[in-house]
């Protein structure tokens, strides 16, 4: 379907069938009808201005009337807002009912009220209206309150972006979860069907790593590092990533993440960025065969975040897996400085986990420390045999560090990407002189996840030609595509 002539406002050839709809038609003078059964979800949480939001009108819950027949819907958004096209088949090929009513908004262009832009969307037939505004965080407006930090607390600086994702993120899960309870919902939120791997091939576990030499070229590189130093970081003073005094003061592991990555890029580095990224999940998705435990895997990942760190002499990163959020499923590094040349320490340790923890590394759980008073403490294993545990020192799942198996130490070379299942504990070891530079990404195994805190879709759409975008699904328009179920003919 076209985008239509009139901007704004679209019909359909289904009504809402609700209990409301099997009264007689409405007349002009009888009130209108608040359907409080029907909920908008969109894919994004994070939106750049002007590019594709898609959306469907579902019923709110399991087991509501919400669906949708042949007869007239109207579906309206205020034209300076985008471009409303839905993605329902026509003529006879349009299903009679459906559950849900997929839409995109093209050239999506929100009204912006700090720190959100929202969409005044409605839904009406006859006497039945829906009216939702959906509200996305917002990038790329060029507007200076959305892109210039602001302060939410004395002293507290932070982006409009980051305060409104701060808002929406977690209702956000929660509906996409209660969304995906929906069996004919599902197509629309996760339209990639399990991809059945081919017995026998190679399986990546958990514990393993997989390393690309020159992943990078020299040009590449070059254009990262120079966009590293432009970008700015915030910088990290917790114990888990610093080491002594000056450390824990001044702070020595600085991220720069997407959101300002993209403030501080150019169009030539957010294309080269996106293009490592496309390669990234070809590597992940094409060649590994990932065995992820941790959630659940339908045989591909999404991006979910990636940031630029910086480590400064004293900077680490205490054991730890990446499975804490965003099911995260794949962790991937790529380097811009090299180990002895560039810094000294900073090693990656890959460790195998003790039997007191089998499902050690799944959704990141524990993180502890032994008292620093009142020991001496020790650790006491169920064949009988006693660990010493020192003040301070870290656990994870309960367990120290030496009770976890060193299975590999990574030396970290410029050009180099390095991948390892976001479930497998690991640890950076305290660097000590020098500075370590790299890109890390974490990819999500939910689909739905993948836009929810950077929009990489709307970024592909914008910074990647098209052979390439078609890695990232959004671009793909499969849930467009006969993915309405047919309830009925
Ligand atoms: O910098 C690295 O090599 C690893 C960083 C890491 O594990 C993390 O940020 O989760
Ligand atoms: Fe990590």
């Amino acid at each position: 379907m076209g985008v239509p002539s009139h901007l704004g406002a679209t019909t359909t050839p289904f009504s809402l069938a609700t209990k409301a709809a099997v009264r007689p038609p409405a007349r002009r003078d009888v009130p209108r009808l608040a359907d409080h059964t029907s909920e908008i979800w969109c894919r994004k949480v994070v939106l750049l201005f002007n590019t594709t939001l898609r959306c469907f009108l579902a019923p709110k819950h399991r087991g509501l009337p919400a669906v949708l027949a042949r007869g007239e819907v109207t579906l309206k958004l205020p034209a300076e807002q985008g471009q409303l096209v839905l993605d329902v088949g026509s003529g006879d090929a349009a299903p009679m009912f459906l559950r849900s009513l997929p839409f995109r908004v093209l050239l999506a262009a929100p009204r912006l009220a700090h720190p959100c832009g929202s969409l005044d969307l409605e839904v009406s037939q006859g006497r039945l209206r829906f009216r939702s505004s959906q509200q996305v965080a917002m990038m790329g407006t060029g507007v200076a309150s959305f892109e210039q930090p602001f302060q939410q607390k004395p002293g507290e600086w932070t982006l409009a972006v980051s305060a409104c994702f701060g808002r929406l993120s977690e209702g956000f899960e929660r509906r996409t979860d209660a969304l995906l309870l929906q069996r004919p919902l599902k197509p629309f939120l996760a339209p990639w069907p399990s991809k059945r791997r081919r017995s026998g091939a190679a399986r990546f576990t958990r514990g393993q790593v997989y390393s690309v030499e020159n992943f990078l070229q020299p040009e590449e590189l070059k254009q990262f590092r120079a966009w590293v130093d432009r970008c700015a970081s915030s910088v990290e003073r917790s114990d888990e990533k610093n080491e002594g005094e000056h450390c824990l003061a001044r702070g020595c592991v600085a991220y720069c993440g997407l959101w300002q990555m993209a403030q501080s890029g150019s169009v030539e580095d957010m294309s080269l960025f996106l293009n490592v990224t496309a390669r990234s999940l070809a590597l992940v998705n094409e060649a590994l065969g990932p065995k992820v435990t941790a959630y659940d895997y339908v045989g591909r990942v999404w991006p979910h975040w990636a940031t630029f760190q910086h480590y400064l002499p004293g900077g680490m990163h205490i054991l730890h897996p990446d499975t804490d959020k965003g099911e995260h499923c794949i962790s991937l590094a790529v380097s811009f400085s090299t180990h002895g040349d560039d810094f000294g320490g900073g090693e990656i340790k890959i460790y195998g986990c003790p039997p007191t923890v089998p499902d050690c590394g799944n959704r990141g759980r524990a993180r502890t420390r032994v008292p620093l008073e009142g020991g001496p403490y020790a650790r006491r294993w169920p064949n009988g045999s006693v660990l010493p545990l020192a003040p301070g020192e870290w656990l994870w799942d309960g367990e120290p560090e030496s009770a976890y198996t060193v299975k590999d130490t990574l030396r970290p070379k410029s050009g180099r990407a390095v991948v390892w299942l976001s479930e497998t504990v690991h640890q950076v070891q305290p660097v000590q002189w020098g500075s370590r530079k790299s890109l890390f990404y974490w990819f999500t195994c939910k689909e739905p996840l993948q836009d929810q805190a950077f929009d990489w879709s709307g970024y592909a759409e914008r910074f990647l030609d098209g052979g390439i975008r078609s890695l990232f699904s959004e671009a793909s328009g499969k849930a467009g595509k006969g993915s309405p179920s047919k309830l009925c003919d």
